[in-house]
């Protein structure tokens, strides 16, 4: 296998460089020498992570495993001469990144605004830790307060207009079904079902994991973007360059000087 590289194209506006810095600086605290199974998300955030893990090396990437939560992360371990593995060859997972589309003040996340949610909440219960990387947009008090498109729901596509009306009974506003830009008809998750988006009011949403509870026991209801409870830490990369760390226990981390291109990745030994 060729060594490890990857072309990702330097950020040009705030909240990419955000994005960046808060990839490489959650890579360089959680992807230790000693992480060998490795989950990598999907989304916008998630090609910085790869970047700054082959930048610690050829020597200590040689024998890890990369498992991808769907297509764009399979396609970004393979552009990145990265070894691929599966969930079902590996099942326990040392650490898995991930983005997010909104976080709130105890962890919970939105996800799924890219239809990968189940596979990346397979990946995050199958890892010791999981990680969740984000730009300054994402950091909320409430979740639907910046992301207002709703709770994805990946369905069964044969139960979906069952589960719309169940969704509006639960007290969603306005459930839509995702429709695809360049296809006519809706989206199709990698595991070959739709998307629902399920916007809810300010008090379900201090409470996602009743909301959760609710929406999974729908039948037809395959998983739901509501992780709950399942982050180690969020780390969030802010405008003016630094880098806020919330962790499950409540303490903060504020990263004044975060990492640069030119610093080698801390853990490497390099
Ligand atoms: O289904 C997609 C995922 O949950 C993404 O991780 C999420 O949408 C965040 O993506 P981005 O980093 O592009 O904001």
């Amino acid at each position: 296998m060729p060594a490890s590289s990857l072309q990702v194209a330097p950020p040009t506006n705030v909240v990419e460089a955000s994005k960046q810095l808060a990839a490489w600086t959650a890579v360089d605290k959680h992807v230790t020498k000693d992480c060998q199974v490795i989950g990598i998300g999907s989304g916008s955030t998630v090609p910085y992570v790869v970047e700054r893990i082959v930048a610690q090396g050829p020597e200590i990437n040689k024998d890890r495993v990369f498992i991808p939560t769907g297509f764009q992360s399979k396609e970004l371990i393979v552009d990145a001469h990265l070894r691929l593995g599966d969930v079902d060859q590996y099942p326990h997972i040392d650490v898995t990144i991930d983005g997010a589309d909104e976080v709130d003040k105890d962890l919970n996340c939105i996800k799924g605004g890219g239809a990968c949610h189940l596979r990346e909440k397979v990946l995050a219960e199958a890892a010791d830790t999981w990680i969740i990387v984000a730009d300054y947009r994402k950091n909320s008090e409430v979740l639907g307060v910046n992301w207002k498109k709703g709770v994805p729901v990946e369905v069964a596509p044969f139960a979906y207009a069952k589960v719309l009306h169940n969704l509006r009974t639960l007290g969603s506003t306005d459930p839509k079904l995702r429709m695809a830009v360049m296809k006519a008809g809706p989206i199709v998750s990698d595991n070959g079902n739709f998307i629902i988006d399920a916007p809810f009011g300010e008090a379900e949403m201090r409470d996602p994991m009743t909301l959760l509870t609710r929406i999974k026991m729908l039948t037809g209801v395959v998983e739901v973007g509501l992780f709950c409870h399942m982050a180690k830490a969020v780390y969030f990369g802010n405008q003016d360059g630094s880098v806020t760390a919330k962790f499950y226990d409540g303490h903060a981390e504020h990263y004044d000087k975060p990492a640069s291109a030119s610093d080698a990745p801390a853990g490497t030994g390099v």
